[in-house]
């Protein structure tokens, strides 16, 4: 059994087929989601937290089917959106606290729990400030240990490293590859050197499929100098998605 397992996945947003018959297995390691702004990521994303139906298709998480009981697989998950609200008034240990305590997580383990998913993403010192107190790259940092606080064993996060600075992406990166030692972690994101630093395996996404699965080595070599990209893994992005894309319009 994998963690995610996809097959002729659909998810319809208004007129528009946002996942469309997408095919994806997925298991324990550290998985980048790439693709352009519309391919689908966040709506994927979204449809394996269970936030969102699908249309057709079939679609298993840690083994349940997601027309399933989803409970028991909602206590295992880890989800960080993209936007994420939280109230600003809460302290940030509060804030923990609570997603902790909406993923059903035991009472008595909450506290401990708590503290170490703050350790982990380096805000203890900050545990008692009020979120609204929080830079930008804080309030993510702050998600993050939300998203990890009930050691999920699918953990799901929609462009986690946008305002984190230099040294917090670099700790970011490390966390990950601990955190894919035993659960099926997925990254959406547009920071091709995140992937190839951070990253086991690599999905790419266009117009709501998967376009490529593979390391990042292989996704690096399906680049060559006459496609667009500053790194050989950012040429091989821009291969596989160019039809579309890479004429240089918007
Ligand atoms: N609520 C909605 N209603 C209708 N269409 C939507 C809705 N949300 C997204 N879409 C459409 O679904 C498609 C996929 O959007 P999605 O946000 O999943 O892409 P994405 O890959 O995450 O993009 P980005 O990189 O810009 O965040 C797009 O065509 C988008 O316009």
């Amino acid at each position: 059994m994998q963690a995610i397992e996809a097959d002729g996945l659909v998810v319809r947003l208004g007129r528009r087929n946002a996942v469309d018959r997408l095919s994806l297995r997925l298991g324990r390691g550290v998985h980048g989601l790439l693709g352009p702004n519309g391919a689908g990521k966040t709506t994927l994303i979204r449809t394996l937290a269970t936030v969102q139906s699908p249309t057709a298709g079939t679609l298993s998480l840690l083994g349940t089917p997601a027309n399933g009981k989803l409970r028991p697989v909602r206590q295992k998950l880890g989800y960080l959106p993209q936007h994420f609200g939280h109230y600003k008034r809460f302290k940030v240990r509060e804030f923990v606290e609570y997603l902790a305590w909406l993923k059903e997580m035991p009472k008595k383990q909450i506290p401990g729990a708590v503290k170490e998913a703050l350790e982990r993403v380096g805000l203890s010192d900050r545990a008692e400030d009020r979120m609204k107190s929080l830079s930008g790259g804080m309030v993510r940092r702050a998600g993050i240990a939300q998203a990890i606080v009930n050691e999920p064993e699918l953990l799901l996060l929609d462009e986690p490293t946008v305002g984190l600075d230099p040294a917090q992406r670099l700790r970011f990166r490390e966390l990950v590859a601990e955190l894919g030692q035993r659960a099926c972690v997925l990254i959406s994101t547009h920071l091709v050197e995140d992937v190839a630093a951070a990253c086991t395996d690599v999905v790419l996404m266009n117009e709501g499929s998967v376009v490529f699965q593979g390391t990042p080595a292989d996704l690096a070599t399906a680049g060559t100098t006459t496609h667009v990209g500053d790194s050989p893994i950012e040429r091989g992005y821009s291969a596989l998605i160019s039809a579309k894309s890479a004429g240089g319009a918007w």
